[in-house]
């Protein structure tokens, strides 16, 4: 049986190189009209997201997102395709309006991860870019209608990639935005 987590992760993860400093990003429509994103950097970050917000591929299970600092991104062909499909949500996510393809998500408010734009790579033709590094929300597909006993056998095979499985985010991330609460709060370093 072929669980369809995503392309970037069925048949085997390959990271990519260190020196790697960015590349274009491709809505799917035809080339002549095509939604053109220009990366001055590779992503960080880059993990599979079980959400129901990020875009997945036809048929997967997960999306695989990753970030790029928001000076590093820039619109360079066909941008008035562009809308974001959810005004209400954190992050804002710019959608081709003709092929449904999210190019690029960027957070407006207060936040702990403002700053940093989500991106898919599988959009460009380049390799290079940082691979998978986990997965984050994996109990989210089940709200999309996987089946809650099959998750050992996604959890299983995410990990037989090298994927750690949260159903949050990674330590890391979590950690980021404790930080930011924590600043908020006035707690920072306050103990220990
Ligand atoms: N169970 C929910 C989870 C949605 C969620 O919180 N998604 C995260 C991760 S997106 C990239 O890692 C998030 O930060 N969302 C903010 C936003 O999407 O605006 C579900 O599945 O919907
Ligand atoms: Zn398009
Ligand atoms: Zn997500």
């Amino acid at each position: 049986m072929s669980l369809g987590i995503h392309p970037l992760i069925d048949n085997g993860v390959r990271q990519g190189s260190t020196d790697f400093s960015g590349g274009k990003l491709y809505c799917k429509c035809s080339w002549r009209s095509r939604v053109e994103v220009t990366l001055n950097s590779n992503v960080a970050h880059n993990h599979a997201c079980g959400c129901s917000k990020c875009w997945k591929p036809q048929g997967a299970l997960f999306s695989v997102v990753g970030v790029v600092p928001r000076d590093a991104l820039s619109v360079t062909a066909n941008e008035e395709k562009l809308k974001v499909i959810d005004k209400g949500a954190v992050i804002q996510r710019y959608a081709c309006k003709e092929c449904g393809v999210h190019m690029f998500g960027r957070i407006e408010g207060d936040h702990p991860f403002k700053g940093l734009d989500f991106v898919h790579v599988e959009l460009s033709d380049e390799t290079g870019w940082q691979g998978p590094q986990f997965a984050a929300f994996v109990s989210s597909i089940i709200e999309q209608g996987a089946d809650p006993e099959k998750m050992h056998l996604i959890r299983g095979k995410l990990n037989k990639e090298g994927l750690e499985a949260y159903d949050c985010l990674s330590p890391g991330l979590m950690d980021m935005i404790a930080t930011y609460t924590a600043k908020q709060a006035g707690t920072f370093r306050a103990k220990m």
